[in-house]
C-alpha cells in the first residue's frame, strides 16, 4: 500500500491542504508537461521494477511551485512504495536522520525538500548512504570514539532544490538522475487550469482558463491558488467563471496581464527609479523593497528573468526595455539596454 509519513511540523491535514491534495496528479500520465522529463521518468521507473531494484537517487531542481514534490509522490506511487518525506532545515542531527532511515524498508522513496539547506554534518553522513546504504556511526569520544557501519535498506533518496548551485558536489554527484523542470507553456498550464476546475467542480469558459493561465507565473502552484481565489468570485456572482470574472478577479487580486504582483512590480520600479535600471545587486534590491534576499532570489527573481523584464549581468540586475515598457516608463535612449 502506498503510505506518506510527513515528518515535517504540522502534519494534520487541514481543509486546504485536503484540496491541495486532491489537485496533486497520482500518476505520470496525470502530470501535465515537463515531457522529456516525464518521458525520462517512465523509462528509468520501468527499468527499476524490471531489475526488482529501487530507483537510482533523484535531484530535482527548479523554482516553487512546478512540481518538485508532487513528482516525488507519483515516483513512489509508481514503484508501489511508501514515501516519507521531510526536509533539509528539519534533520539538524545525524540521529534525525538515522531515526528516519532505519525505519524506511527496500524500495522507499524518501523525500528531502530543500536539501541546499541540510546542515553540512547531516549531508556528509549521507555521502556513505547514498553509495553504500550504510550509516556511520560515531560511538564515543576522543581516542576510544569508534565508527559503527549501521546498514540501511535500499531506498531511493529524492532531494529537491530551488538552487542546484548551492549543493556541494560531493552531494550533487552522488544523484544518478538529475532533472531540471521548467516554466510551464501557457497551454499546459491552461490544461492544468481545466484539470483542477474539473476536480474542484466549477464551470470555466476557455477564454476564462486562458486568462488564468497566462496571469500563472509559469507555475501550476500558482494556477491552483489563483483559480481558488476566481471560484470565489464566481460563486458570490452566482455562477461559473466568466471570462469578465476572471480578469475582475485577477484585477482585484492585483495581479497584472504578464502575471505580476504587487511585489514584482516594485522591484522593477525601485530598480527603475532609485537605480537608474541598474545593474544593482540582489542584497541591496531586497533591502530596498524590504523582503529577505533569498526570498527575492527564490521567488520573485526567477520569473522575472524567465518573463524577460529583468537580466542577470556579471555586475548585477538590470531592468530590459521590456521591463521599462511593462511598468510604462519610456527606457533610456542610447543605452546598453536598449540591447538586452
Ligand atoms: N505538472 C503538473 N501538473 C498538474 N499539477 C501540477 C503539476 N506540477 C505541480 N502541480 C500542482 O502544483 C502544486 C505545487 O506543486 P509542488 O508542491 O509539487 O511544487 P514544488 O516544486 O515541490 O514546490 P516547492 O519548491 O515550493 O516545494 C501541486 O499541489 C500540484 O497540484
Amino acid at each position: 500500500m502506498n503510505e506518506i509519513k510527513r515528518i515535517v511540523e504540522g502534519s494534520k491535514l487541514t481543509e486546504e491542504n485536503r484540496i491541495e491534495n486532491s489537485l496533486r496528479p497520482q500518476i505520470l500520465d496525470d502530470f501535465i508537461g515537463q515531457d522529456k522529463l516525464k518521458n525520462n521518468l517512465k523509462i528509468f521507473i520501468e527499468a527499476a521494477k524490471k531489475r526488482h531494484e529501487a530507483l537510482d537517487h533523484c535531484l530535482f531542481y527548479a523554482p516553487h511551485g512546478l512540481g518538485k514534490t508532487t513528482l516525488s509522490h507519483i515516483i513512489a506511487k509508481e514503484m508501489g512504495c511508501n514515501l516519507r518525506i521531510t526536509s533539509g532545515p528539519v534533520l539538524e542531527r545525524v540521529g534525525d536522520l538515522a531515526a528516519i532511515l532505519t525505519n524506511l524498508s527496500d524500495g522507499d522513496v524518501f523525500f528531502i525538500d530543500e536539501i541546499h539547506r541540510m546542515n553540512h554534518f547531516v549531508e556528509e553522513s549521507l555521502y556513505p548512504v547514498m553509495e553504500d546504504f550504510e550509516l556511520d556511526i560515531i560511538i564515543g569520544q576522543g581516542p576510544s570514539a569508534r565508527t559503527i557501519k549501521l546498514p540501511v535498506p535500499r531506498f531511493t533518496l529524492i532531494g529537491a532544490t530551488t538552487r542546484a548551485g548551492l549543493l556541494s558536489s560531493p552531494l550533487r554527484d552522488r544523484f544518478g538522475i538529475i532533472e531540471h523542470l521548467d516554466f510551464y507553456a501557457i497551454k499546459e498550464l491552461e490544461h492544468i487550469v481545466n484539470r483542477s476546475a474539473a476536480i474542484m467542480n466549477i464551470g470555466v469558459d476557455e477564454d476564462a482558463g486562458k486568462e488564468i493561465a497566462r496571469r500563472s507565473r509559469g507555475t501550476p502552484r500558482i494556477v491552483n491558488r489563483l483559480l481558488k481565489r476566481v471560484r470565489d468570485f464566481a460563486e458570490v456572482r452566482g455562477g461559473k467563471i466568466t471570462h469578465a470574472i476572471a480578469k475582475g478577479a485577477l484585477n482585484a487580486l492585483e495581479v497584472d496581464s504578464a502575471g505580476l504582483d504587487k511585489i514584482d512590480r516594485l522591484i522593477l520600479t525601485v530598480l527603475i527609479e532609485k537605480f537608474g535600471g541598474g545593474p544593482v545587486g540582489i542584497d541591496t534590491i531586497a533591502t530596498a523593497v524590504a523582503e529577505e534576499s533569498d526570498t527575492i532570489t527564490d521567488v520573485y527573481e526567477p520569473y522575472l528573468i524567465q518573463s524577460g523584464f529583468v537580466a542577470r549581468t556579471p555586475r548585477g540586475r538590470v531592468v530590459t526595455s521590456d521591463g521599462y515598457k511593462h511598468i510604462g516608463i519610456d527606457p533610456p535612449k542610447n543605452s546598453q539596454r536598449e540591447l538586452l
